[in-house]
């Protein structure tokens, strides 16, 4: 009977009002709880009953997997994307995929590509990379070529170099040995210049001379974002991000054609050179783009604002590529749909991942794109509107791989992303700073005293960073966590599961009342006390 009058109140408290949240068996399949109605002193068969949140997310008995939480019966790819919800502003998906397909910039994702890595090191002047060294450079140009399948590092060399964003990267001598070491090279078939951006006359010489395909980290970063992302809003901001690499392609075919004598003439009475038809077809191009994006931006505002009426807090999870992310969430929810990967850039797509803090309390954690150095400016340009989000967020965890060699300049690095993206101070100040991976260092001491030791990986120290989170998010959002004392015969508990959460209900049969332990809003508390205890 105990245990009758136990899932019956659990079926209760699955009820909550507060929104289309429901729990999911497997990633595809819904399962709705039934809105019953039925007044909780029907369960009071004993004289306390006790029940929590926890068995309910837990419970095999209605066969609920542990806290997968989505909006809509969608649910692609772990988590849910803004786009996940249904579309009145509708941008259809063939639109956005011939956008993305129809101008690829060339050479980049055809096939397989055996890469030489070249990293120009700045010996001083105002480049020079104070926060790093070249090999560090390197190796992350290296982790950049591995992320991509089908694509090897072959060979790598490190030149000193005064200027690299001058005309010429490398000296005469330097250049020439350059040359002969890159011909000697059996089997290459690109070659990855780490640099931010290379000018299109450097691409063309370089190409010229080398016989061979040139990237630089601008090109690379993309095809990388290219392959991963899932997203419309994704895919369009890459091709958007594509556009200046169509340019300078437009320009260097225009100049091979110009040596052959054609592509500054007239086309047939138009009054269009072709380099003027090309250019304008991509700037019509980049119009249809943009205004396909403010579609989606407009919607991600209403979505915002609507997600805030269902009083969900946001913990956004940043931080630098690979620091673990994606499997600090996944420990955090336990949602299975999560899939981290040892890869830069593995994910590209925002996406919201419910979890339960000790008291119960629902929160959206937010999966966020990684942090890079030197990430060229124009990326920053198109993904800071995916990182708008951060902003809005009641709190924000910053992960970092505390094994990792650049840890500190990673640090600062993401430091600077987020004052470039006027983060508000609320934020920054509440920021908690995570130290993942501490089981690869043996006994590792925090010397931070805020920071958080955890291992993503082995589930160690979420206990305290979930108690701290559940600390900042009550303090942040401005609510309390409170026992009322509630009469049975009265609307009081019904109220309390609309306006606010409830998290145990202690029933005492004898008196007919209730103990109930609730997260309510300031404002929520203030007509509570109004409608029923000033009577
Ligand atoms: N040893 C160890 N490995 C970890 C830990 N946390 C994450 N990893 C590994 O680090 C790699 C990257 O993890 P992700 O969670 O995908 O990292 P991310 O920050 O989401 O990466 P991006 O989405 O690419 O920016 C994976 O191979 C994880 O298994 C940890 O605590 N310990
Ligand atoms: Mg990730």
């Amino acid at each position: 009977m105990i245990a009758l009058t136990r899932i019956y109140s659990q079926l209760l408290l699955l009820q909550r009002p507060c929104a289309r949240i429901w729990q999911t068996t497997t990633r595809s399949t819904i399962c709705r709880p039934t809105p019953l109605h039925t007044p909780v002193h029907a369960a009071a068969a004993s004289n306390t009953l006790r029940i929590t949140g926890a068995p309910i997310l837990q419970s095999r008995a209605f066969g609920l997997s542990a806290c997968s939480f989505k909006y809509t019966d969608d649910f692609s790819h772990g988590g849910f994307t803004d786009e996940d919800e249904e579309d009145e502003d509708f941008i259809e998906d063939s639109e956005v995929e011939e956008l993305f397909l129809e101008q690829v910039p060339k050479g980049i994702g055809e096939g397989q590509h055996r890469i030489f890595i070249v990293h120009p090191d700045v010996k001083w002047g105002s480049r020079k990379q104070y926060l790093t060294t070249a090999e560090l450079m390197m190796a992350e140009a290296v982790g950049l070529v591995n992320t991509l399948d089908n694509w090897t590092v072959v060979d790598k060399i490190i030149l000193s170099t005064k200027t690299p964003e001058k005309k010429r990267i490398f000296g005469k001598g330097n250049f020439q040995s350059l040359t002969e070491k890159i011909r000697q090279t059996a089997g290459i078939t690109a070659v990855f210049v780490n640099v931010e951006r290379l000018s299109p006359l450097s691409e063309r010489e370089f190409e010229e001379a080398w016989g061979l395909k040139v990237f630089d980290r601008y090109s690379v970063v993309l095809h990388i974002f290219r392959c991963n992302a899932r997203t419309k809003e994704a895919k369009l901001q890459i091709s958007l991000a594509e556009i200046p690499l169509l340019r300078s392609c437009l320009r260097n075919e225009i100049a091979n054609l110009d040596q052959q004598g054609g592509g500054t003439r007239y086309i047939g009475g138009s009054g269009e050179t072709l380099l003027e038809v090309q250019q304008r077809l991509l700037k019509e191009r980049e119009m249809k783009i943009r205004s396909a994006l403010e579609k989606l931006r407009k919607k991600r505002h209403l979505r915002r604002s609507q997600r805030k009426h269902k009083e969900f807090p946001i913990v956004s999870v940043l931080g630098y590529t690979n620091c673990g992310k994606t499997t600090l969430i996944k420990a955090l929810t336990g949602d299975s749909g999560l899939q981290p990967r040892n890869q830069l850039f593995a994910t590209l797509d925002v996406t919201m991942h419910a979890g339960q803090l000790p008291s119960h309390m629902t929160v959206l954690y937010v999966d966020t794109i990684g942090f890079l150095s030197q990430l060229p400016h124009q990326l920053i340009d198109s993904f800071s509107a995916t990182l708008e989000d951060i902003k809005h967020s009641d709190l924000l965890i910053h992960v970092r791989d505390i094994s990792h060699p650049e840890t500190v300049n990673q640090k600062v690095n993401v430091q600077n992303i987020l004052k470039n993206l006027q983060i508000p101070d609320r934020l920054m100040n509440s920021m908690i700073e995570v130290h993942n991976k501490i089981d690869l260092i043996d006994n590792y001491q925090c010397v931070e005293p805020d920071a958080f030791p955890i291992s993503a990986l082995e589930e160690r120290g979420l206990a305290e960073l979930k108690n701290k989170v559940e600390k900042e998010i009550v303090a942040s959002t401005g609510k309390h966590i409170l026992d009322l004392k509630v009469d049975l015969s009265t609307p009081q508990l019904s109220w309390l599961y609309k306006e606010a959460t409830v998290q145990d209900v202690n029933v005492i049969a004898d008196e007919g009342s209730a103990i109930v332990r609730v997260i309510i809003s300031t404002a929520a508390y203030g007509r509570y006390k109004k409608l029923f205890t000033c009577r």
